[in-house]
Parts: structure tokens; sequence; C-alpha cells
């Protein structure tokens, strides 16, 4: 098992550049930082070649996260979004593998966050994000990238809320390189037991994210750490365990992820880095590896 952290813990943009983070995550004992690939499209090879050398460099492994965009959605009823969709993942799949990424996770089968404001058409988005998914997984194998489909709460998606309903689409996809993704603050709302939805994505389990459920760093609240921790050694998950905290307010993540609140206790950089790295032994400690 392998542990990071998103870099966006320390930023208020997904636009915010990733290069900077690799030196510092590592500094701070991480094996994995994972980057939002959100604006990937934007950065040079020259840019990308450098980070990839920093990363080996500084011996880090990347992964990268992504909360589609509406106008980019794989399961739009709009049939020139879904092929914007699709351009829009093959482009990013590209860049991505410039990083030697082997990893994306996300909402990658919709969009996100979910416009509530107009009824949702959940079977519909389910259908299309099932052919949309398929129809870019063989693109992504090629590049020896995994499609991790996020489970998310009711409040950010509706396609897709427990890991019963995550199995039940990575299984309908059938591709060997579109696997399960859970993230135990999402978790934490909507499943009955934390062991038996590990469980239940079992083999499929293809990437994990962690946070509080107030999304602070793992270790501060009330999470049951020892049973997830059980339940990844019981199913034998060797991928990656990505803490996923975000505590800062302000910016189009704070205001995506509804962060309204300071939940860092007024902390500066130096403190934030101190609360990754304990944050880092506990995990270690209480998940493995
Ligand atoms: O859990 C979430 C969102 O609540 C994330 O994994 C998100 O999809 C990604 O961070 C977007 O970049
Ligand atoms: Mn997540």
């Amino acid at each position: 098992m392998k542990h990071g952290i998103y870099y966006s813990y320390w930023e208020h943009e997904w636009s915010a550049k990733f290069g900077p983070y690799v030196e510092k995550v590592a500094k701070l004992g991480f094996d994995i930082i994972e980057v939002a690939a959100h604006h990937i499209n934007e950065y040079s090879d020259a840019d990308l070649a450098a980070i990839n050398k920093s990363a080996k460099d500084n011996g880090i492994i990347l992964t990268a996260g992504i909360g589609p965009s509406k106008t980019k959605n794989l399961s739009s009823p709009d049939a020139d979004v879904r092929k914007a969709g699709k351009a829009f993942f093959e482009q990013t799949l590209t860049n991505v593998a410039k990083l030697d990424i082997k990893t994306i996770g996300g909402a990658l089968h919709s969009y996100w966050p979910v416009d509530y404001s107009k009824p949702v058409d959940k079977e519909g988005d389910r259908a299309r994000g099932v052919e949309g998914i398929h129809g870019i997984a063989d693109f992504a194998n090629n590049l020896g990238i995994n499609l991790c489909i996020e489970v998310l709460n009711r409040f950010e998606n509706h396609v897709l809320n427990t890991a019963a309903e995550g199995v039940a689409f990575v299984k309908e996809v059938g591709k060997p390189n579109v696997k399960v993704m859970l993230d135990t603050f999402h978790m934490n709302i909507e499943e009955d037991s934390f062991g038996e939805a590990i469980r239940t994505a079992g083999p499929l389990l293809g990437h994990f994210h962690t946070g509080e459920s107030n999304r602070r760093v793992p270790g501060v609240g009330r999470m049951p750490w020892h049973e997830i921790g059980l339940a990844l050694r019981e199913i034998n998950y060797t991928g990656a365990v990505v803490m996923e905290p975000f505590v800062k307010t302000g910016g189009t993540i704070g205001s995506d992820i509804k962060v309204w609140r300071d939940l860092t206790n007024g902390a500066d950089e130096a403190k934030m880095d101190e609360d990754a790295r304990n944050a880092l032994a506990f995990s270690r400690f209480v998940l493995g590896g």
C-alpha cells in the first residue's frame, strides 16, 4: 500500500500549478502526490517533462484526480457534450500519461459537482455513463492508465452513491482497467458499514481517498479507521491510499467542496505541513503500508 496526498489541500484553485508540490510532499514522507487533471491540457510538454523528472528525482509517484465540468460530461443527454467530453478525456489522458500516471480517479462517468436546480435522470445518466467510460477505456488502457470511478455522496452526484452501485457500474462497463474508487468522506454519508462497502468493492477497488467526516486530515476525527484498515487488509488492497483533506475556505475549491469555515484552526503553512505529516504517520500505522 502506498500513501499520498492531494495537493489541493494547500490551494484554493483547481488550476493551481502542482509542480512545486512534488518536492514538498516527498519531504513530508509521502509516496504519492495526487494532482488535479482539470487543467493539465494547459501545461506544455516541457512543463510536464520537468515535473516528471522532479517526481523521479524525489522518488514520488503521481496519481490524478478530476471532477469533469458540465461541458465535458460523458453522460450528458446532449450528444455534442458527450463528444466534447470524449475529446477532452483523450487529450487529458494523453497528457496524464506524460507524467507516468497510472491512475486517474473522480466522477469520470458524469460531471461534478452536480447541478440539482433541475430534475436529474439517474437511469439515463447511468446508461450513458457506462457507454462513455466504455468508449474511453481502451484509449486509457493503451496508455497504461486505470480509470477509477469515484462513488460520491448524494449531494455531489446522483449516479453512484454506494460501493454496490459502483461495483455494478464497473462490471457493466466490463473493462479490466476500469475500477471502483471509494472515499471515506462519501462512505460516511451513504454506507451502512465501512467494512462491508470495502469488501463489496473487493478486487475491483482501484483507488481509495481518505479524510475525516468534515474533510480534515485522517486521525483527528471520528472515522472508524481500524475497521477501514482491517477491511483493506482483508481484501489485500495494495493500491494507493490518498488523503484528500479540504480545510480552507475560498476559491473554486472552497466553493465546490463547500468549505464555509476555516477548518485549519488558523494554521500557517508550516502547521498545515505538520498536520499532513502526522496524518501520514497515523495512516501508515492504522491502514498499513
Ligand atoms: O471526493 C471528491 C469530491 O468530493 C474528489 O475526489 C473530487 O472528485 C476530486 O477531488 C475533484 O478533483
Ligand atoms: Mn474523493
